[in-house]
């Protein structure tokens, strides 16, 4: 490979609104759009490789001195982003204490921050250097060890519409609302996705209705795996309750209480595994929660992690420790899900269903949107990610974004779209029940 052909010549970021449903967690409501950020990288041969990661000002913010920088460096330099990354200040007031709803994450911090930008610049590198080489991701990352990836139906409670009064995009899923409704939700996502696991984002109800749903759910899919998670809306009593209550048909529950020495507590007295994409986002976190047996699943995140290498480093941090690994997701597109897929499907150790909120995703920057057969995401052996950028679609949701009726919604806030419905709505401190 001749130097020009490694070499980045241009970087172009492109924010973007995706439509996004009515979805209610235990901060609030999806807004109609949320942000995304679209990143391509290119080289002196005209090579061009993709990458996504948030799309928020915090974010955009770190991810344009970022790029501003990446010229003239090569694609296959992938150690050198983080040390690039370090050198990019972040506004103090950019990160706060506050939980970040776009992730649900726990403590916002500034490496958190930049490894997010990170892990999008990480992928969009690796596709350019995989269409370079004639290999697919994966390849880079050590080769596959399986063909398709297994994926989880992420049920949401969520209603039919945005609330009155709000612009966006109408689909087909219905309410889901109680039990009834979050069955017939998985019904439609075995039908559609052939999932044959079951999710439920849970925290937004009180805990008897919650369990009433599982129960259902258990009940309509007889000896499928089940999981709740109320994003640690709970208090460690209300966690152990439900885990009793549950244990016979959970696979696990995941962040019933927020925090490590809460989890560690609701460990100490349930057989029931605890998963966590909150108080495990960072290698610093992970000392604390695996010597106090706080969680037996690790939900890792290339977004929250830094990208697929460092996600692989988690995998075998997790196998050293006998913890499972499997993956968390929030709103992401196509470009995210095949590198969710590449990056699993060189995980050895992989034996829950991955998260993905794909399936809510009604839009889509490629030419061809991925799709699950049998709740199953074939793994591409095309050069890169295997996905083309449909600039068509790109533009215009961009457009979007750039358009100032829409500007509210260029910061994800679940707790603003909520008070759509209810004004009075703050989002709720925690333990909430
Ligand atoms: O597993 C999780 O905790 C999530 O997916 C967090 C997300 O932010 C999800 O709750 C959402 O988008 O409402
Ligand atoms: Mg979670």
């Amino acid at each position: 490979m001749s130097t020009a052909a490694h070499t980045i010549t241009d970087v172009r970021l492109t924010p973007v609104l995706v439509a996004d449903p009515p979805l209610l967690n235990t901060q609030g409501l999806h807004q109609p759009y949320t942000p995304r950020l679209i990143i391509e990288v290119e080289t002196a041969d005209g090579t061009t490789g993709v990458g996504e990661t948030y799309g928020d000002a915090k974010y955009l913010d770190v991810a344009r001195p970022f790029a501003a920088a990446l010229a003239g460096r090569a694609i296959s330099d992938l150690n050198g982003l983080f040390t690039l990354a370090d050198s990019v200040a972040v506004d103090a007031a950019r990160v706060d204490t506050a939980v970040d709803v776009g992730g649900l994450r726990g403590v916002q911090t500034a490496d958190k921050l930049r490894l997010s930008v990170v892990s999008g610049f990480e992928v969009a590198c690796l596709d350019a250097l995989g269409k370079t080489l004639g290999l697919p991701v994966h390849a880079l990352l050590g080769g596959k060890v399986r063909d398709s990836v297994e994926y989880s139906a992420y049920l949401f409670y969520r209603h039919a519409e945005h609330p009155p009064g709000v612009a966006g995009e109408r689909d087909d899923w219905g309410a889901a609302l109680d039990p009834a409704g979050v069955v017939a939700q998985a019904r439609l996502f075995a039908q559609r996705y052939g999932f044959t696991s079951f999710k439920l984002k849970g925290g937004v109800f009180p805990p008897e209705q919650e369990i009433a749903a599982i129960r259902a759910l258990a009940a309509a899919f007889p000896g499928r795996p089940l999981r709740l998670d109320p994003n640690g809306a709970w208090s460690v009593e209300t966690s152990l309750k439900v885990a009793a209550e549950l244990g016979d048909v959970l696979e696990y529950l995941e962040d019933p209480a927020l925090g490590t020495p809460a989890m560690a507590e609701v460990a100490a007295r349930t057989e029931v595994p605890l998963a966590t994409n909150m108080c495990v986002t960072t290698f610093d976190e992970i000392p604390a929660a695996f010597t106090t047996g706080a969680v037996q699943v690790v939900l890792s995140d290339h977004h929250y992690w830094g990208g697929l290498r460092n996600t692989r480093e988690l995998a075998a941090v997790c196998r050293t420790f006998g913890i499972a690994i499997s993956m968390h997701s929030n709103t992401h597109l196509g470009i995210s899900l095949a590198a969710m897929t590449h990056v699993a499907a060189t995980v050895p150790d992989l034996r829950h269903a991955c998260d993905s909120h794909y399936p809510w995703q009604s839009e889509d920057v490629l030419t061809e949107r991925l799709r699950f057969e049998g709740g199953h995401v074939a793994v591409s052996d095309a050069p890169g990610l295997g996905v083309e950028l449909d600039r068509d679609r790109l533009d215009a949701l961009h457009r979007r974004w750039l358009d100032e009726d829409f500007a509210p919604l260029r910061e994800r806030d679940d707790a603003a779209a909520m008070r759509r419905l209810d004004p009075e709505w703050r989002t709720p401190l925690v333990p909430r029940w």
